[in-house]
């Protein structure tokens, strides 16, 4: 059966993605609608809606549709969707396209129905769904349609997925809103609670990012960083230390780690043997984080690796989801989702 679709679309809380077969991505745009307030009319989608932001008068909202993860406006994000799909393959059509959507792992069963739904309006003849843990894997080069457990930790800016995958398809999950967002803003409380200073969160992430960990660094780092002393309200400018991030971070981290841990202990032995032999992989942004994978080693007492390009995994994987998802179909013993 030659049923590979042709448009690949990941649906993530800060961005969307849209792969065409032998195209390559065609279109990046955050997942941002602005809408008004009044008539509920969809003003601008992506780019457009992003730069309205912050300029527009009272009337106009932006809105994220996904938030943290999962869907928390679903009649935005269908009509975020058809914007997109429509921007990619235009209206008038000879030839409907078969589309697949990365969905968040958090999504219901209603969700889902509706992103079909708005896909198939959207133009598509066939539209299948992929969970962002059995992309994210897919993306991270695992063959996940052996009867082999993988353990897939992904951190993203608004959740934390942890999967783990077998036979193309997800035999326990968990799901936190403990990610990159949420270190961001324990710097920002740190520093206001520690050093009396309102940092923004620009300043926040490139401090994560640049001297943060979860492990204590063999030799300290330090930052300056501007803020605004909160008693004198004047601009200040200090140096912060990793040791420091690293104690901000330390609740978030240890939460992950949790996170993990309760999985494992839901695994079946089988797979959990599988996995202490393979070992945990961990993708996304977050996962960039200095010394992530060394902690997570030593609490779970298994090996880590982060994945090559661990940003893109799960947009890679959407991807070469397109010439897969039959395979994956198959190994779950069903035929994919699909629709009128
Ligand atoms: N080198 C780094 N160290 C630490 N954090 C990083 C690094 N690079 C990126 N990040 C963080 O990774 C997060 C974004 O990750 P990613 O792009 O995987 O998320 P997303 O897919 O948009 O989110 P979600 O999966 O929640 O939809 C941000 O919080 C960013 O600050």
């Amino acid at each position: 059966m030659g049923f590979s679709p042709d448009i690949g679309i990941d649906l993530g809380t800060a961005s969307v993605l849209v792969f065409v077969k032998g195209k390559g991505i065609v279109l990046q745009e955050p997942s941002v609608v602005a809408i008004d307030k009044y008539t509920n009319n969809v003003l601008a989608v992506g780019r457009e809606a992003r730069r309205m932001l912050g300029r527009t008068p009272g009337n106009i909202v932006a809105i994220r549709p996904l938030k943290d993860g999962v869907i928390s406006d679903y009649e935005i994000t269908e009509k975020m969707l058809k914007y997109f799909i429509q921007k990619t393959i235009g209206k008038k059509l000879f030839f409907k396209p078969k589309i697949i959507v990365c969905v968040p792992s958090g999504v219901t069963e209603v969700e889902k129905r509706a992103v079909i739904d708005a896909t198939n309006e959207a133009g598509a003849r066939t539209t299948y769904l992929i969970e962002e843990p059995i992309a994210a894997a897919i993306g991270a080069g695992l063959d996940i349609t052996q009867p082999v457990g993988h353990m897939i930790v992904d951190i993203g800016g608004g959740t934390t997925d942890v999967a783990v995958i077998s036979l193309g398809g997800i035999v326990v999950s968990n799901s936190i809103k403990t990610a990159g967002d949420k270190f961001d803003e324990a710097i920002i409380r740190y520093m206001r609670k520690t050093h009396n200073i309102m940092i923004g969160e620009r300043t926040a992430e490139e401090l994560k990012i640049n001297i943060g960990g979860a492990i204590k660094r063999d030799e300290a780092v330090t930052m300056h960083v501007r803020g605004r002393n909160l008693v004198s309200g004047l601009p200040v400018n200090i140096e912060i230390t990793s040791e420091e991030i690293m104690d901000a971070l330390e609740e978030n981290i240890a939460s992950i780690a949790d996170a993990i841990h309760s999985v494992l202990e839901r695994t079946p032995p089988e797979m959990a043997s599988d996995i202490a032999d393979q070992g945990i992989i961990m993708t996304g942004g977050g996962a960039l984080l200095y010394g992530l994978d060394e902690y997570v080693q030593k609490r779970m007492g298994i090996p880590v690796t982060v994945a090559e390009d661990a940003i893109s995994c799960v947009a890679k994987g959407t991807g070469k989801a397109l010439n897969s998802i039959h395979v994956l179909a198959q190994a779950r013993g069903q035929r994919s989702r699909q629709d009128r």
